[in-house]
């Protein structure tokens, strides 16, 4: 074996060396492995005696044009997948292996030859098929991605316009409470830009009073993760009192942690103040604006209860006027009306504000005195009541005076429950009453 055959065999890739009239000269080792027919029985046949029948017949005119003329060609594995029956070696031929031949013409000094270098390229093509795979496999991918991003940007686009046009307040912010997004309608309600409530938890914009509370509901629904529900005043830039009603749910991450709330704000404040005032309408007698009966009552039972443990005095006072009728007969019923509420105003005004001051009945006034002192200014506080309904009141037309009845019951000295107290009070409003003198005639209309 010469040293051009040693070289030959020791290459990885297939040599086949053919002479001018197309015999073969050199058939190295990599060829016969896949062929199956060694160096020695190959060399001096042709190409077809070599392979048999089983050659890409474009081969064997390429190999012509390079003996024939010097041109050069490549049989690639994408246009010419096999044109050799050459199989992998130890394979049970099965399968032609992909290859790719450079035919070129070579000269052994006196004549033109042509060289066949054959390469395997079925792993390359194989992972060419599979580089290709997962091109179409990251192009489908991407456009699916495209097509979701585009989804996302619709949906961001529908929620920001449904913020925008919400009529409640929409607000985000994170588990300690800092606002992360609020809607138009929040932004309004607040009188505040996000920019402007972004930095610090929001219930610092609230009243001194409530911040604490809020905050720490804020920081319980976080840690115990239930939904945030709160009222709560607000003041707004513009001075306007308000109550709004914040109510959250939690927002989690990838992780199940709670990041935050995302909610609504509500401005409550009508339906607080009509609920004040229907509070009010029960508490309250109509005419006059002080307490009515069952409130009083109430306030007595409590006064009486909490005054057993600091053993303090209380005195209930009862008023009743007297001969009121006359004044409805002889002026009206609107007059009496006059005279009921100005009656009210003035025992409001001789007691103190903790005291209670109550409407009890048509023309009857109960006054709850909390810690009463002694008795010399409990009758100063009967005579200062007494003066001052006294006074004459106008009607508009004319001017009127009118006397009370006043009986008084002290806890704990003359009754130790509620109705004791009332009853002993009513009792001595009546003695009084039966021991006044003759009712002084009323002045008439228009004097
Ligand atoms: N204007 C007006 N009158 C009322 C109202 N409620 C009760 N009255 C009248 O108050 C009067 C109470 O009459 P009486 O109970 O006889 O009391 P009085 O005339 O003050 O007589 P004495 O208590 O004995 O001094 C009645 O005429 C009722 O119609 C009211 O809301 N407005």
């Amino acid at each position: 074996m010469n040293d051009d055959h040693l070289l030959a065999d020791s290459v990885d890739i297939g040599l086949i060396l053919l002479d001018h009239d197309g015999r073969i000269r050199l058939w190295n080792r990599w060829i016969a492995q896949r062929a199956t027919r060694a160096a020695h029985e190959a060399e001096g046949m042709t190409l077809t005696e070599a392979f048999g029948n089983h050659i890409d017949p474009r081969l064997t005119l390429v190999v012509r044009e390079a003996i024939d003329f010097g041109w050069t060609a490549r049989l690639s594995h994408a246009l010419h997948p096999m044109p050799l029956p050459l199989f992998p070696p130890g394979s049970d031929h099965s399968q032609r292996m992909m290859q790719a031949i450079d035919v070129t013409p070579a000269n052994d000094g006196t004549r033109r030859m042509c060289l066949l270098q054959v390469r395997d390229v079925t792993e390359a093509v194989h992972r060419e098929a599979l580089l290709k795979q997962q091109a179409h496999q990251l192009r489908n991918d991407l456009q699916r991605l495209s097509r979701a991003q585009e989804e996302l940007q619709r949906s961001e686009m529908r929620f920001r316009e449904l913020a925008r046009q919400a009529p409640a307040g929409l607000f985000e912010a994170d588990a300690e409470a800092r606002c992360t997004f609020l809607n138009e309608r929040g932004e309004q309600l607040l009188g505040r830009e996000l920019a402007q409530v972004a930095g610090s938890p929001w219930p610092n914009f609230l009243p001194a009073a409530d911040q604490e509370r809020i905050h720490d509901r804020w920081l319980l629904a976080v840690k115990s993760a239930t939904r945030f529900s709160e009222e709560f005043r607000y003041i707004h830039p513009s001075g306007r009192p308000l109550w709004l009603r914040a109510e959250a749910g939690a927002l989690r991450d990838q992780h199940g942690q709670i990041r935050g709330f995302i909610g609504t704000i509500v401005d409550i404040t009508e339906f607080h103040e009509r609920a004040s005032r229907n509070e009010f309408r029960a508490n309250h007698d109509s005419l006059t604006g002080q307490l009515n009966r069952d409130h009083f009552e109430r306030h007595l039972r409590a006064a009486i209860s909490g005054a057993r443990e600091v053993t303090d005095r209380i005195a209930l006072l009862f008023i009743d006027l007297d001969d009121f009728k006359v004044i409805n007969d002889t002026h009206g019923h609107q007059a009496g009306d006059t005279v009921l509420k100005a009656v009210a105003y003035r025992v409001r005004r001789v007691v103190r504000a903790e005291d209670r001051v109550a409407r009890y009945g048509g023309d009857e006034f109960a006054v709850l005195l909390y810690e009463a002192g002694d008795d010399r200014s409990l009758a100063a506080i009967v005579a200062k009541i007494t003066h001052a309904v006294a006074l004459p009141i106008n009607l508009g037309h004319c001017h009127v005076r009118i006397s009370c009845s006043i009986g008084l019951a002290v806890y704990p000295d003359d009754a130790q429950d509620p109705n004791g107290l009332l009853n002993q009070a009513d009792q001595r409003m009546y003695d009084g009453k039966r021991g006044r003198p003759a009712r002084a005639s009323l002045p008439p209309p228009n004097a």
